[in-house]
């Protein structure tokens, strides 16, 4: 009892001090009252050793989400979040794991070094005037003794945003975007969920391993990009006739890194400047898909219209170039890949792809500018036994002799491959596609027997035509 007297006596002397300094700093000097202010803050300092650092959910000058709040919260959810009594369990970007992630006023310790972070979550809630919706502003604070300052700053928290970015990367949901949805001048996006994997691709093993090794080389090369003073793209030309799996690859080029796709469509773009500020728009970490270059504009540039005119002796505007309204011109596609968007920063693959690679232009194919040609062609043994696998989880079949031996009388793409292995109905057995698929290349040797024949009679016919012309 004497006790709770005896502090309650220091209580009312502290006020009491505190009531009587604010009063006499009224009428001190500036001089004094910034000395005072400064011995107070060492003071403060000695008897207080620890530093406070707070991460804000938003950027303190506007709303906008602060980047390093959200991936602090990551790094905190996967490293730390264990430790906090009270945790708050969330899906991430409508998926279906639960995250879980300290709740308001919890503390947990983190170790560094040596040095000891104790991180601390709360929340402030604030009203900018009273005809404005209450504001909920969550923060982190981490909290270190003061000679640990340089460490925790410099380097501690660095890696803490590092990593936590890594974190939300595999965290996230990967987008497909287009420059062809409601707005035409801006990227809409969806979610990109497309299961096409480097595995499920009918090809070669040895060249899808170097397709990917190539990839993989890419993603890793930052420094080397920056090394030797070049952006961090890459440029892959795939071509070959439709369903070979163009397509498919760029998805599974997408899912083997980790990278959103832009599908870029040309013929919505009005011009090079509006191409520009798409390109711009473009993130890090993702693919640029221009499908169909052929088709897309008159990516013939100049020289084939000047070769029309001579011809014909007179201005013929391109067709597709008019009906699309697009101005695009080949030197804004070039200029767009070599670099001119280069200070964007961040890695990006350019990916064309084409039916007629012998259609473009020799500028954009010529190599340097295009980094990786890659044809898809027709399916060989090797890309049926990984279809089969795929379709009909078969690693050998009787059948499957007589599959080899059609595919080299005879030609089929991918595609078709695929349609024949997928079973029709639930009835529809292993045995039954595999048969269905003979079917289709025995129709197919049969087709190509009769073209070759037709061909050879019309080259005979063209042969005697030339023969009684001389005569
Ligand atoms: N190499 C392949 N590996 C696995 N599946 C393939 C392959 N090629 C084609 N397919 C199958 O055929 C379908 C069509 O393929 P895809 O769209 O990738 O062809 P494409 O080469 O892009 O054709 P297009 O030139 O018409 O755009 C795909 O859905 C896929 O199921
Ligand atoms: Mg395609």
């Amino acid at each position: 009892m004497r006790l709770l007297q005896s502090w309650g006596g220091v209580w009312t002397s502290i006020a009491s001090f505190i009531f009587m300094w604010d009063r006499i700093r009224r009428y001190c000097p500036p001089e004094l009252i910034r000395a005072s202010d400064k011995w107070t803050q060492r003071i403060r300092s000695f008897l207080y050793p620890y530093i406070q650092i707070s991460i804000s959910e938003f950027m303190s000058n506007n709303l906008r989400p602060h980047d390093a709040y959200s991936a602090v919260e990551a790094y905190l959810s996967v490293h730390l979040a264990k430790e906090a009594k009270r945790l708050r369990a969330e899906t991430v970007n409508g998926g279906s794991k639960l995250v879980l992630s300290m709740d308001e006023h919890e503390r947990v310790t983190d170790e560094f070094c040596g040095a000891k972070i104790q991180w601390i979550s709360g929340k402030l809630v604030q009203r900018e005037s009273k005809y404005l919706l209450e504001l909920e502003r969550k923060y982190y604070k981490l909290m270190f003794h003061k000679k640990y300052r340089d460490m925790v700053t410099d380097i501690y928290l660095e890696q803490v945003i590092k990593v936590g970015r890594e974190i939300q990367m595999r965290n996230r949901k990967r987008k497909l975007y287009t420059n062809n949805g409601h707005s035409k001048t801006t990227w809409s996006h969806i979610v990109f969920e497309h299961p096409a994997t480097f595995g499920s691709l009918a090809m070669e093993a040895e060249k899808k391993q170097e397709i990917m090794d190539d990839l993989l080389l890419f993603r890793d090369s930052k420094d080397f990009y920056a090394r030797i003073g070049k952006a961090w793209k890459r440029g892959y030309l795939l071509y070959g006739p439709p369903g070979t799996g163009k397509s498919t690859m760029i998805a599974a080029m997408a899912n083997l890194l980790d990278y959103d796709v832009y599908d870029l469509e040309l013929t919505s773009v009005r011009d090079n400047i509006e191409l520009r500020r798409l390109l711009a728009e473009t993130l890090s970490k993702s693919i640029i898909v221009i499908e169909d270059i052929d088709c897309s504009l008159d990516l013939t540039g100049q020289r084939k219209k000047k070769e029309k005119t001579a011809k014909t002796n007179k201005e013929v505007p391109r067709k597709d170039t008019q009906e699309s309204g697009s101005r695009i011109t080949l030197s804004g596609l070039l200029n767009f890949i070599d670099g001119l968007w280069s200070a964007c920063s961040g890695e990006r693959i350019i990916v064309f792809t084409t039916n007629y690679v012998d259609k473009l232009d020799p500028a954009l194919t010529r190599r340097g500018r295009m980094d990786k040609h890659i044809e898809l062609s027709y399916c060989s043994f090797d890309g049926f036994k990984v279809l089969a696998k795929n379709y009909l989880s078969l690693d050998t079949h009787p059948l499957f002799e007589s599959i080899e031996i059609l595919m080299t009388e005879t030609k089929i793409i991918p595609a078709d491959v695929a349609e024949n292995l997928m079973p029709n109905s639930l009835r529809e057995d292993a045995e039954k596609c595999l048969l269905k698929l003979v079917e289709a290349l025995k129709q197919a040797k049969q087709l190509m027997i009769k073209k070759d024949e037709e061909s050879a009679l019309s080259e005979a016919a063209d042969g005697l035509q030339d023969s009684i012309d001389k005569i």
